[in-house]
């Protein structure tokens, strides 16, 4: 499905950024190429439900992986597209990123897509998650990420990557980088992420340890910007794109590109460096056993 998913993507180039169109002759992209035609659109591939109200310019995206929205190689693909086919479309001007799933943002990069898997599959699979960061990061319209659960490492990565985080204030909830934990280590993008929201210190401390932080401490260190009662996370987070949609959207853009296309570049100058670095990197025995460990720590439920 991923593979049909990909033949249908077409790169088209905006300036120095490649990103997204999404091709229209498989069903489920076809589905999402439907937004404009009246005031309310809904559209759901199988791992992300889109809803765009064209009357007030926002749209929501939901994850609906179960059981954790680990983020795949499907799923990956289908975000950006997604992504891709609401910048496109006029009459959306800002996205906002929840879950279907109770008490999971989402679980971050799928273990076991870096896991038994062969070097092509590695290559395929991590330029799915730069080409999900790269379109989200380098976004032209508002996006807010409605984080109503817990939301570790790539969960953490693509809610630092929105422009706005408001948390559920649920004590239980975790939210952070917590590669190290795993025996893996987060790449240079994440890292430029991080501290770009929380700054170098903070990210010194978090990248190391692999810490993860309670909604409180999370608003503390200003790796997210709100706490809110679960059930009001959706009703605030689209009062607060209200809020941001009252800026002239020329200005904001080119005041957000101004601040995240050095790290964008950043990538976009390294790509297949990265790739390869990532597969080598996955690929080794120790980091496999690693890994393996912590799957097997995750389903006896000891992590
Ligand atoms: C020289 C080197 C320089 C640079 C490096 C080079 C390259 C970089 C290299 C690597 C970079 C990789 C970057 C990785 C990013 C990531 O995102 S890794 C993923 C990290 N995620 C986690 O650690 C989350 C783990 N999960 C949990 O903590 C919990 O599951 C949860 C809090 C999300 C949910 O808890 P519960 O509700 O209690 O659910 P369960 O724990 O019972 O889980 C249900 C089910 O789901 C499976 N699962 C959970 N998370 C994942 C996942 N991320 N991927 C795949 N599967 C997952 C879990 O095993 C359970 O399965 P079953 O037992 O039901 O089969």
């Amino acid at each position: 499905m991923a593979a049909v998913l990909r033949r249908g993507i077409k790169f088209i180039s905006f300036g120095s950024s490649q990103v997204f169109s999404g091709g229209c002759k498989h069903g489920k992209t076809s589905t999402l190429s439907s937004f404009s035609s009246s005031n309310r659109n809904s559209s759901s591939s199988s791992k992300i439900k889109v809803d765009l109200d064209s009357s007030t310019g926002i749209a929501v995206m939901k994850f609906q992986n179960p059981p954790v929205n680990s983020m795949n190689l499907e799923f990956l693909t289908e975000f950006s597209i997604g992504l891709e086919k609401l910048e496109l479309d006029k009459s959306c001007r800002g996205v906002i990123l929840t879950s279907a799933q109770p008490k999971i943002f989402s679980a971050g990069l799928d273990i076991l897509d870096m896991y038994g898997k062969t070097p092509e599959h590695y290559e395929e699979f991590w330029r799915a998650v730069q080409d999900m960061w790269l379109k989200l990061y380098g976004y032209s319209k508002i996006t807010i990420a409605a984080i109503n659960g817990s939301s570790p490492a790539g969960g953490c990565l693509v809610s630092m990557a929105s422009d706005y985080r408001i948390m559920a204030d649920n004590p239980r909830y975790r939210i952070g980088l917590n590669e190290t934990q795993l025996g893996i280590v987060a790449p240079f993008w994440f890292k430029d992420t991080m501290v770009n929201t929380v700054g170098h210190r903070t990210t010194e401390l978090s990248l190391q340890f692999g810490l993860m932080y309670s909604p409180s401490d999370a608003l503390k260190i200003g790796l997210v910007d709100q706490l809110v009662p679960e059930e009001n996370i959706l009703s605030t987070a689209t009062e607060t794109m209200t809020k941001w949609l009252d800026i002239p959207d020329h200005a904001r853009e080119i005041s957000k590109s101004m601040l995240r296309k050095p790290t964008v570049d950043r990538l976009l100058a390294s790509r297949d460096a990265d790739i390869k670095n990532f597969v080598s990197f996955i690929a080794k025995d120790s980091i496999q056993k690693s890994l393996g460990l912590y799957l097997t720590m995750l389903k006896q439920r000891k992590v």
